[in-house]
């Protein structure tokens, strides 16, 4: 066992804990960085799939988010744009494929006004949720009381409007179903992207993607904090008190004045902390899960949507696929086709083997752009439910309630123990963005501690 002794022991080398680190390295701290796997990035992992690159964790980067945006231009790292020219396809509840541009599906005329009309009300609603503070609404708690399903059901009873808004936040964002979370964590995901008109409008919150992948945010900045990252360290207890705090791994032991815990919130259970840390705290960790999503990779010899007139950009509530994208690598001339499977339909999949889980998947790729998508060169699910160091995708957000009651003190520090993570972010909650901002906020209160 080897011991040393650093100004700040940050725990997880994903984006929030590395952009902390660097903040903290700038201040004129000594840093330790432990991280339990064998690479850095956490849910940033882009790999060589059978010849193709292929961004297994997130990817895209949306023009709200300076702080991500910031972090690429001072790691020179360059993005390129999201196919997008041509139609969309959209799916109904009969099975009925529509081509269409613009946010809107092509929806009977009655449904399209339901579905103006919840964006609308949800724009109104989201205008007034200060996305770091959503429990200082004046109607949190009744918000945070009723599920999102219930509150679309309050609103119209054209069902294929509430199917396809619920979604933009239930499917496709907080992968959990619609009955699962709350009004209030809703409009949380939304306000955290500026609007809900943003999360609708698949050009604005899929804009861009990082040439040679988003991971590389992660191993820049592991690569300039050098030998202060060390892996395959998972930190099994955490001894803290007023005058400091020991992180142990199982080679290693690190003294130091503060601590960065900057894991999914789900995960700090897994580590002993001595003595235990406050009731509140224990509480409140219980009432946070992660969501659960396939993201589905399918490389084609060509990208032969592009030729059908289709941008590749295809939605249905009704589909096991309920969104999917072009993700054709920058200047490669094979076609990749990006999709998600998500919550419920996520578990389904899973009881089946996997060539019938592929069959599965592959048939309802083939629903949105032919039976040429049936057979790709290169197929990949990601599987983070599996993952030890993640347990789910994308992230975790509160069940019912919880947001109120607990939302405030989700970050507050503990003596010496700080927390940091995309999943406790107000703006950018869930993406890379919040993780930079989170990492870089804890950094700076620390660095005022310690240098006051
Ligand atoms: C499939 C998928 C698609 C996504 N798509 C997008 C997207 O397009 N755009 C976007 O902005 N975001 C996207 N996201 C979300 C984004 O990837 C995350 O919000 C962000 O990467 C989280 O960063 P983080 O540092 O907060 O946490 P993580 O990346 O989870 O980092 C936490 C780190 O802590 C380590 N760790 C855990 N426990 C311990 C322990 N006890 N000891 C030591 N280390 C430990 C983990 O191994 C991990 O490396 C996606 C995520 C997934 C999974």
């Amino acid at each position: 066992m080897t011991t040393i002794d650093r100004d700040v022991i940050i725990i997880g080398a994903g984006a929030s804990g590395l952009t902390a680190a660097t903040e903290l390295k700038k201040a004129g701290l000594t840093v330790a960085v432990l991280e339990a796997r064998d690479r850095v990035g956490g849910r940033l992992w882009t790999d060589d799939i059978d010849g193709a690159m292929l961004e297994i964790g997130g990817q895209w980067v949306s023009p709200d988010q300076d702080a991500l945006k910031e972090t690429l231009a001072e790691l020179g790292l360059k993005t390129y744009d999201r196919y997008r020219e041509g139609e969309n396809v959209y799916i109904n509840a009969t099975g009925e494929l529509s081509r269409f541009e613009g946010d809107i599906f092509p929806v009977p005329a009655q449904t399209e006004h339901e579905i103006v009309s919840l964006i609308e009300k949800l724009d109104a609603l989201v205008a007034e949720i200060d996305p770091d503070r959503p429990w200082g609404h004046p109607r949190a708690k009744e918000l945070d009381e009723i599920s999102f399903s219930r509150w679309l059901e309050t609103q119209t009873d054209d069902a294929e409007a509430i199917e396809n808004i619920g979604m933009f936040i239930a499917g496709a964002m907080l992968t959990k179903p619609a009955h699962a979370f709350s009004a209030l964590q809703a409009l949380l995901m939304a306000a955290s992207a500026g609007s809900f008109s943003n999360l609708v409008d698949a050009d604005f919150i899929l804009d861009a993607r990082v040439v040679g992948g988003l991971q590389q945010v992660p191993i820049l900045l592991a690569e300039r904090l050098g030998d202060d990252v060390h892996l395959g360290q998972p930190v099994r207890t955490v001894r803290w008190s007023d005058a400091g705090v020991t992180a142990v791994t199982d080679e290693l032991t690190v003294n130091a004045r503060r601590v960065i815990i900057a894991v999914p919130p789900i995960l700090i259970s897994r580590i002993s902390f001595e003595p235990p840390l406050p009731r509140r705290q224990q509480q409140l960790h219980q009432h946070l899960s992660m969501g659960f999503v396939i993201k589905v990779h399918a490389v084609y010899e060509t990208p032969f949507w592009r030729e059908d007139g289709l941008s590749g950009t295809a939605f249905s509530p009704y589909e096991l696929v309920h969104e999917a994208y072009d993700n054709t690598n920058f200047e490669d001339p094979r076609g990749t086709l990006v999709g998600f499977v998500s919550d419920e339909h996520a578990d389904g999949v899973f009881t089946l083997t996997a060539e019938e889980r592929k069959t599965r998947i592959l048939t309802s790729l083939s629903h949105y752009y032919g039976d040429k998508a049936l057979s790709p060169v290169v197929y990949y699910e990601s599987d983070w439910g599996s993952e030890e160091w993640t347990r789910g995708a994308y992230a975790a957000s509160f069940d019912m309630g919880g947001l109120a009651r607990y939302g405030a003190d989700l970050r507050t520090p503990v003596g010496p123990i700080s927390f940091s993570c995309s999943d406790m972010a107000g703006k950018g909650y869930q993406h890379v963005d919040g993780a930079i901002r989170v990492g870089r906020e804890t950094a700076a209160a620390i660095i005022t501690d310690l240098k006051a």
